[in-house]
């Protein structure tokens, strides 16, 4: 059973510190800025790739440090990602991350983690996160690309006209539920 419980964070209105500047710290800022690109992260780790830095060059609230990692760059951050070659290090943020109540994500340790990144498919307005409780994210990433491929890009039409004829709606709740219930009928 897959008892995570899935939701959608307003990123950009919190800050996010990425520990570790390699491969894996550029794939989750890479997943952070694609979703919520004007994110406050700030990326901490002595040597930091290529990619990060041309990254971090056109995301201004991307902010890259070259240092180690110390406890007292977790002040102020919301939500945590480490993902370094240490993992006596990380599991050390994830420990300090625990005692100062911040959520984080030890990349390569589901056991360490709060929370998990998912596969996210987007068409306009439409978002679905895949999640296989960890079991195979390269499934995930695979069923991504087929409903990328499935979804029509019609779909944004369709979401602003029923955003349009909801705000149009008049009555009390129960009479909007049933109208809007009635006009997306046909999606059954
Ligand atoms: C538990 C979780 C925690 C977390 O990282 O949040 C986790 C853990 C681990 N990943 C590992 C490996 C790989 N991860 C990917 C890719 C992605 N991994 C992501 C999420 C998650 N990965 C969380 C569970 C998500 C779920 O429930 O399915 C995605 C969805 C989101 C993202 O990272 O942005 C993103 C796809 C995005 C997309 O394209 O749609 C690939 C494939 C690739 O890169 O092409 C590989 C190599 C192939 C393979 O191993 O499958 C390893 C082994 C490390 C080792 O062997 O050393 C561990 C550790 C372990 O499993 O123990
Ligand atoms: N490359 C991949 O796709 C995956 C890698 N992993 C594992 O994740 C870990 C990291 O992988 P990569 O990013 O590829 O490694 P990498 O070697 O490319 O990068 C490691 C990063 O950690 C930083 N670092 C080391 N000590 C630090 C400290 N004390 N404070 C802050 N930063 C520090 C380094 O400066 C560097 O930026 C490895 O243990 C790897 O086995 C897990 C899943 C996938």
């Amino acid at each position: 059973m897959n008892t995570l419980f899935p939701v959608f964070l307003k990123l950009e209105q919190l800050h996010v510190l990425i520990v570790g500047g390699g491969y894996v710290g550029l794939e989750k800022l890479t997943a952070v800025l694609a979703n919520s690109p004007q994110t406050q992260v700030t990326l901490i780790a002595p040597e930091i790739r290529e990619e990060i830095n041309e990254l971090a060059a056109s995301h201004p609230s991307v902010e890259l440090i070259y240092d180690r990692y110390e406890p007292h760059f977790l002040e102020g951050r919301d939500i945590v990602i480490v993902g370094t070659n240490d993992k006596a290090v990380n599991h050390q943020v994830q420990q300090d991350c625990k005692a100062r109540k911040i959520l984080v994500n030890v990349a390569d340790t589901p056991e360490l983690c709060d929370f998990y990144l998912s596969s996210v498919v987007k068409k306009g307005d439409l978002k679905i996160a895949i999640s296989t409780n960890g079991k195979s994210p390269t499934f995930a990433k695979r069923f991504r690309e087929v409903l990328e491929e499935i979804l029509p890009d019609s779909l944004q039409a369709t979401l602003d006209n029923l955003q349009q004829i909801r705000n149009k709606l008049k009555g009390d709740f129960q009479d909007k539920l049933e109208k809007l219930n009635e006009i997306t009928n046909v999606m059954k």
